[in-house]
């Protein structure tokens, strides 16, 4: 089996080509209405009182804003941002040399915030709640117990899956915030947006063609155009138009709504070795040879979304429009006959 080509899956990339593109104000940043409007109050309100605003955690799939959130926050409230990510907090010592550390108000990020180490969980807990530390100095009958104040700051925390938070982690943050996948004309904007800072010409529905095959998904927006822009500058005078960027997506695999090859092994494996399903995501991870994390957290969300598949408790059903989508007849219920059927 071939690899996913990179530029279509969400994940950040190695040498993070994304940074150049982000949107660096709230005002800059296009969609999530609500959380964007009720962010704009909390960091308002904070700032007005020059006190730490509330802990905050973004949840929802790759790719869609959280850590951009996070350095907005930061930025519009005019505190320091300390970046960290919870499988590199090993021992409780490296989470407590952070916070000691943290200036008045700051912004710790934390991201991949499920994969925390519980000793350094058990850490946090105080240190969110009362700004305290407890440290254990020493070892055996001599070990002792030291209390320490830090300075007020607010955690913002960033999770693919929520369902793997713990509830009193969870119970902490003050302003939960579920990202959501983007529509349409919103991800319009941010490719004609993309397309003025990276400085190429862009022509009738060009953005809109990129935008329509991006998986509800800035980040692979962002990805996208970069490559449109290179049949572009190659191939088409540097403009990108609609014909351009379909011509180029087509050749990338991308197919009419946005899905990949991966997608598209992902639906034809239930549809034809498991007639449509249910089938259970082991099965499936390992009949495709990727993880189930992958899967759960990266192929699925949008394929769920767009209704193309179903999770029932007995495992992943294909939707009617994953049928239609592939070409394929949609089977009849089981044990519903045809009246016309000869
Ligand atoms: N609302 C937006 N407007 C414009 N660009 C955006 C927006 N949201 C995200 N982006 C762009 O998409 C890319 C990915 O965003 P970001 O890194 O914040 O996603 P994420 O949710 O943290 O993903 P992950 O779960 O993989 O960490 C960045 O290049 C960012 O500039
Ligand atoms: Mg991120």
């Amino acid at each position: 089996m071939t690899e996913p080509d990179p530029t279509l899956r969400p994940e950040p990339l190695a040498e993070d080509r994304d940074r150049a593109l982000r949107p660096q104000m709230l005002a800059d940043f296009v969609g999530q209405a609500e959380a964007r409007a009720n962010l704009r109050v909390f960091i308002d309100s904070a700032r007005q009182r020059a006190e730490a605003m509330d802990h905050t955690l973004f949840h929802g799939p790759p790719g869609l804003g959280k850590t951009t959130l996070a350095q907005i926050m930061a930025r519009e409230l005019g505190v320091g941002f300390r970046m960290t990510s919870g499988p590199v907090l090993a021992k409780a010592g490296d989470l407590a040399a952070i916070l000691t550390n943290l200036e008045r108000n700051d912004v710790l990020f934390i991201d991949e915030i499920h994969r925390l180490n519980p000793a350094v969980e058990e850490v946090l807990y105080p240190a969110m709640e009362d700004f305290e530390l407890d440290l254990v100095i020493g070892e055996g009958p001599a070990a002792r117990t030291v209390r320490i104040e830090l300075q007020p700051f607010t955690l913002v925390g960033a999770t693919t899956r929520l369902g793997l938070l713990t509830t009193p982690l969870r119970d902490r943050f003050g302003i939960p915030t579920r990202l959501n996948f983007y529509e349409t004309a919103e991800l319009e904007t941010i490719v004609a947006r993309n397309a003025l800072k990276l400085g190429v010409e862009v022509q009738g529905d060009g953005a809109l063609e990129i935008a329509r095959r991006a998986r509800g998904t800035p980040r692979i927006a962002g990805r996208l155009l970069r490559r449109v822009v290179d049949f572009a500058v190659v191939e088409g005078g540097g403009v990108v138009t609609r014909k351009l960027a379909d011509d180029a997506l087509t050749r990338l695999g991308v197919d009419a709504l946005g899905l990949d090859g991966a997608d598209r092994r992902y639906l034809r494996l239930i549809a034809e070795n498991y007639a449509g399903g249910p089938v259970g995501i082991e099965t499936l991870s390992a009949a495709l040879s990727e993880s189930r994390d992958a899967l759960e957290e990266v192929v699925e969300p949008f394929l769920l979304q767009q209704g193309l598949i179903q999770r029932t408790p007995r495992g992943r059903m294909l939707g009617q429009k994953a049928w239609t989508h592939l070409g394929l007849a949609v089977p009849k219920a089981p044990g519903q006959t045809d009246l016309f059927d000869g």
